[in-house]
């Protein structure tokens, strides 16, 4: 019994060569390759893509790459040694060059087209070509499809150049968004939200490219300098990186007709969707029907609960577009994202988001994309009218859904059997008149305290709050013996209740103003910082030394307020 724990428990990855035996390229071997590409992969002019679901892409190597972190919690789950991500072979794939690799490993890997909708309006105006044919992953390339202790999982690097989707910009992602993105993705599977995973992180010690992006101390709301960055590749891993923005660009070219194949390609990727990410929900013996339905249940009930997280934990996704909603329902491209520390139900850290992306927005935003979603299914069921009935059945339930999914996650925040409208409303009022913030105001709760003084380590005091301190103190006061009374009114003992409260509010959360010195040192060479706050943020429930409540269970300074860069960036790329 023993002996078979440590035999599952120690790596059986420790080398490329070990790596490549696992590998099975679904997409690639059963979708349609786009019948123009060269199939070597040298094709990264941007150019439309008329037919096909991928087209194989060569990655361009980041020069001189530099190893800055890989995922711990990852590499233990696929069973890879540690030394593997500083491994030269390792290192030389997932910095983009697959030249070398060993059989049966590719030497290209491939590039998705998807379409775009935001908040529910279909565009075409982003591709160069306003047809709709030219975009998709600009930068992103897939390189790995494994099957991995019985889970398969697709590898794609971000920022690994130029793919014929890339619009005329460069296919690399700069070092800022490449930490921000792994370091995001780390703390987001601590948190327990479902997202794509970070790998690795890799940069170049000499390639640099232009960014806009603003001058120190800077107030503006739009970039305003060109500055130099370092080029990065980060890796992330998911069980597909299928967008509902991929199901539309189909679902579009069938509605037009665009190619006598359209409606069949639209029928290739959606049961490809179904066995990537909803094999163990979907009976793959079910007819076509059928199992459209039930993934349309099944999406729903994951993009709700995604969203419910979402605010839970105080993300917001800041450009929830269709091309950025994982059609496995889980969190994907965190560009624009941000933590919201001053609550704020319109918080928006992306000043090109604008409203309907912001914090308590994401439920009609998720909807919207969801709806997307459902359009793209309909042309599969148009002979089945009871289907179809069902369909639009599961469509028109998403809000009712939503709604128990965010009263439930409310609940819960307060440590209550039971959602109370009221309780919740006058506690938003004091949240946003205080203002608080959100992490730890929620955290300090958990503690279940008899009086406010606790939770005035959330206050941020703002004009309302000092106009008059004592009765928003009183108003405070009252709302807590209020909640308490409730709380000694349920069944569980106030010690359990304090305990299930800790599991869902978190103590710490990737504060922008601390991720950005991160960046900057990891600029300069130095990665000390990005692996602290990795080993921070990777456990977000647990109370942690003294020293890093200290660091990191902080109000936001007020120096990093209107900070352009770190309370609101436009370019994420
Ligand atoms: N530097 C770049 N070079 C080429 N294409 C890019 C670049 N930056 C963004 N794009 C493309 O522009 C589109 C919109 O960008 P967006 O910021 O949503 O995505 P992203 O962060 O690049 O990628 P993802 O959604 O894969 O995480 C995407 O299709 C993306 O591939
Ligand atoms: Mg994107």
């Amino acid at each position: 019994m023993n002996n078979r724990k440590t035999e599952e428990a120690s790596p059986v990855v420790a080398t490329l060569d070990d790596l490549a035996p696992l590998a099975n390229y679904s997409l690639m071997d059963r979708l349609n390759a786009d019948p123009d590409a060269k199939a070597d992969g040298a094709d990264h002019a941007p150019r439309q893509v008329f037919t096909g679901h991928y087209v194989p892409v060569k990655p361009t190597p980041i020069a001189d790459p530099e190893y800055i972190t890989h995922s711990k919690a990852l590499f233990r789950e696929l069973g890879f040694a540690d030394s593997l991500a500083q491994s030269d072979d390792f290192m030389r794939m997932f910095s983009g060059d697959l030249s070398q690799v060993p059989a049966p490993l590719r030497r290209a890997g491939w590039a998705c087209g998807y379409a775009l909708s935001i908040y529910g309006t279909e565009y075409d105006q982003q591709c160069p070509f306003r047809t709709g044919n030219g975009y998709g992953d600009g930068r992103a390339i897939s390189v790995l499809e494994a099957v991995i202790r019985g889970q398969r999982w697709e590898m794609q690097l971000k920022g690994g150049g130029r793919t014929p989707y890339c619009r005329g910009a460069d296919g690399r992602a700069v070092l800022r968004s490449s930490v921000r993105e792994f370091l995001a993705q780390e703390h987001m599977h601590a948190l327990g939200v479902p997202t794509s995973r970070s790998l690795s992180l890799y940069v170049s010690t000499i390639e640099q490219v232009q960014r806009p992006w603003y001058t120190e101390g800077s107030h503006s709301m739009d970039p305003d300098t060109m500055v130099s960055e370092p080029v990065a590749i980060s890796t992330r891993v998911a069980p597909s990186f299928l967008r509902v923005g991929q199901l539309e660009l189909f679902a579009r070219r069938a509605r037009k007709q665009a190619h006598p194949h359209a409606l069949q390609e639209l029928v290739m990727i959606v049961l490809h969707l179904i066995e990537r990410e909803y094999a163990d929900v979907i009976d793959n013996a079910q007819s076509l029907a059928e199992k459209v339905v039930l993934l349309a249940d099944a999406f729903r009930d994951r993009l709700t609960s995604l969203v419910a997280n979402w605010i839970r934990v105080g993300y917001c996704q800041g450009n929830f577009n269709s091309d950025n909603c994982a059609a496995g329902g889980f969190t994907l491209d965190y560009g624009p994202f941000g933590f919201c520390e001053q609550f704020d139900p319109q918080y928006q850290p992306w000043t090109g988001g604008g409203q309907h992306f912001s914090f308590l927005n994401q439920p009609a935003a998720a909807e919207r994309n969801y709806h997307m979603f459902w359009t793209a299914l309909r042309p599969l069921l148009a002979a089945d009218e009871a289907a179809l009935q069902q369909l639009d059945d599961i469509r028109s339930g998403f809000a009712t859904v939503m709604q128990a999914k965010l009263e439930a996650m409310w609940a819960a925040k307060l440590g209550l059997e039971h959602f109370n409208k009221e309780l919740l409303n006058e506690l938003g009022g004091l949240m946003v008149q205080t203002p608080v913030d959100y992490t730890i105001l929620f955290r300090e709760l958990s503690n279940l305290p008899d009086d406010i003084s606790s939770l005035k380590k959330s206050f941020y005091k703002g004009a309302v709050y000092q106009a008059d301190p004592e009765t928003m103190d009183q108003r405070w006061s009252a709302w807590l013996a209020k909640w308490n009374t409730l709380i000694d009114s349920q069944s569980g003992s106030r010690e359990e209740i304090a305990q299930q409260m800790k599991q869902v509010n978190p103590k710490y959360s990737l504060r922008e103003w601390l991720v950005a010195p991160a960046y900057q040192q990891a600029a300069e060479g130095d990665y000390a910082l990005v692996r602290e706050l990795q080993e921070v943020m990777t456990q977000p429930y647990d109370e942690q030394s003294q020293e890093v409540e200290d660091k990191y269970y902080r109000l936001k300074p007020s120096e990093f307020r209107e900070l352009g860069g770190v309370s609101h960036y436009s370019c994420s790329s």
